[in-house]
């Protein structure tokens, strides 16, 4: 399955810690993230991630190209609902597609680790219809 990681700059050692916990469910996908995001989780696990620009140069919008392609599978996007961020609308708009290509988009933690063992138990095969028939 495809994908995307993006955490918000007060939530990024979330995700880093996320991603340590569950390397083993998530090296056997392909991997993407926006650009700081992504750097971050590279150095903590070594996972191979492609990155897109940071969020505020267009990181999530990149993202949601593919969302809108249906080429991506899940988003794992912890966001920080305390601070106004520059880039509100690329934001907005991401959370939109997922909701339009009906995408699972895990927004915190509590969801992510549900959504990751979803992963691990395979419960992400109808994406494989999905993907047979575009
Ligand atoms: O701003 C972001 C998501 O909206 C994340 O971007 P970075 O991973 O580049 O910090």
């Amino acid at each position: 399955m495809k994908i995307a990681l993006i955490a918000h700059d007060k939530k990024k050692d979330d995700m880093v810690q996320f991603t340590i916990a569950y390397k083993h469910i998530l090296e056997k996908h392909v991997l993407f993230a926006t650009g700081t995001t992504g750097l971050r989780i590279q150095e903590a696990t070594g996972l191979k991630i492609h990155r897109f620009q940071s969020g505020p140069l267009g990181g999530d919008q990149e993202i949601g190209a593919l969302v809108a392609k249906n080429e991506m599978d899940a988003v794992f996007f912890f966001r920080d609902p305390l601070t106004a961020q520059p880039h509100e609308p690329d934001v907005s708009a991401l959370i939109r597609l997922c909701d339009v290509y009906a995408i699972p988009l895990a927004t915190n933690m509590g969801t992510a680790e549900i959504l990751v063992k979803g992963l691990e138990r395979g419960d992400f095969t109808w994406r494989n219809i999905i993907h047979e028939k575009n």
